[in-house]
């Protein structure tokens, strides 16, 4: 099998549900545990300026109730910095945001902010945070991230997620490019947003890429199969995907 990519679950869906009545239940640093338990190699989660689900307490609570690594996104401002500076996570990733958005709907344009970016990768670095770009497959904003020092990018899937056909094979065709560009740049590479079922295959197989960020379509299907299964269902298919032997790969797990 060839080297195992990484599964970070982004519980900010479970606040959702919860903030539906403002209460709290469910947890999402209970999700965080039993995602652990499901295979999880991280857990990511989106402080957003609105804090529309996850709030500066569930923040508080995840570093207090959860030993995988903290994958925290934020927007490129003097508040999250602060934030982030005060709670120091395994690790930060820029994603740009507006209140207006349903959920994020591009990558970063590091290109085009890479001054005002600075400083704050800069200061994270320093602190000892790893930094990631969430940002489009795209040779500008890939060399934008090697000028800005970042050690990861985190390639943005949506407009694969919602494309087919022809589109979708475009996309797919992007992300590998950007993938093998980024490593070639020696930053290491991750991926995420809309990933599910149906769509994480090609994704996963791709070799250059380290590590995935899932979360809405995993909270959601919890809902009908339970939080583990749903992430040891997707953990399967990321491991088929990378699996040398597919045929081997599926003997083994029909026979267990
Ligand atoms: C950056 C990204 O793709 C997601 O991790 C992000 O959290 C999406 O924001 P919502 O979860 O608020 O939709
Ligand atoms: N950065 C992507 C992420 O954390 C989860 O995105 P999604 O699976 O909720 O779309």
């Amino acid at each position: 099998m060839t080297k195992r990519i990484r599964l970070g679950v982004n519980i900010d869906h479970v606040a959702t549900i919860r903030n539906a009545r403002g209460g709290t239940h469910p947890d999402p640093v209970r999700a965080a545990q039993l995602a652990a338990h499901a295979g999880a190699d991280g857990i990511t989660t989106h402080l957003r300026e609105d804090r529309r689900h996850i709030s500066d307490d569930d923040l508080v609570n995840l570093e207090k109730g959860i030993t995988l690594p903290l994958n925290l996104e934020m927007a490129a401002t003097e508040e999250m910095l602060e934030i982030a500076l005060q709670h120091r996570p395994h690790a930060v990733c820029l994603v740009p945001e507006k209140r207006e958005e349903q959920t994020t709907e591009g990558g970063l344009d590091a290109a085009g902010q890479i001054d005002s970016l600075k400083p704050i990768v800069a200061k994270l670095l320093a602190a000892g945070i790893r930094v990631s770009l969430f940002i489009e497959p795209d040779e500008t904003q890939i060399r934008a991230a090697k000028a800005l020092n970042v050690p990861v990018i985190e390639l943005h899937t949506g407009h694969y997620a919602n494309s087919v056909n022809e589109e979708l094979a475009a996309e797919l065709i992007r992300i590998e490019q950007a993938a093998k560009l980024a490593k070639s740049l020696n930053i290491e590479v991750h991926a995420g947003h809309g990933l599910t079922y149906e769509n994480v295959i090609p994704i996963a197989a791709l070799e250059e890429i380290a590590e995935l960020n899932i979360g809405h379509f995993l909270i959601g299907e919890a809902i009908f199969i339970g939080l583990e299964a749903s992430i040891k269902r997707m953990r399967y298919l990321m491991d088929a995907a990378r699996a040398e032997d597919k045929v081997d790969f599926l003997v083994k797990h029909i026979a267990l």
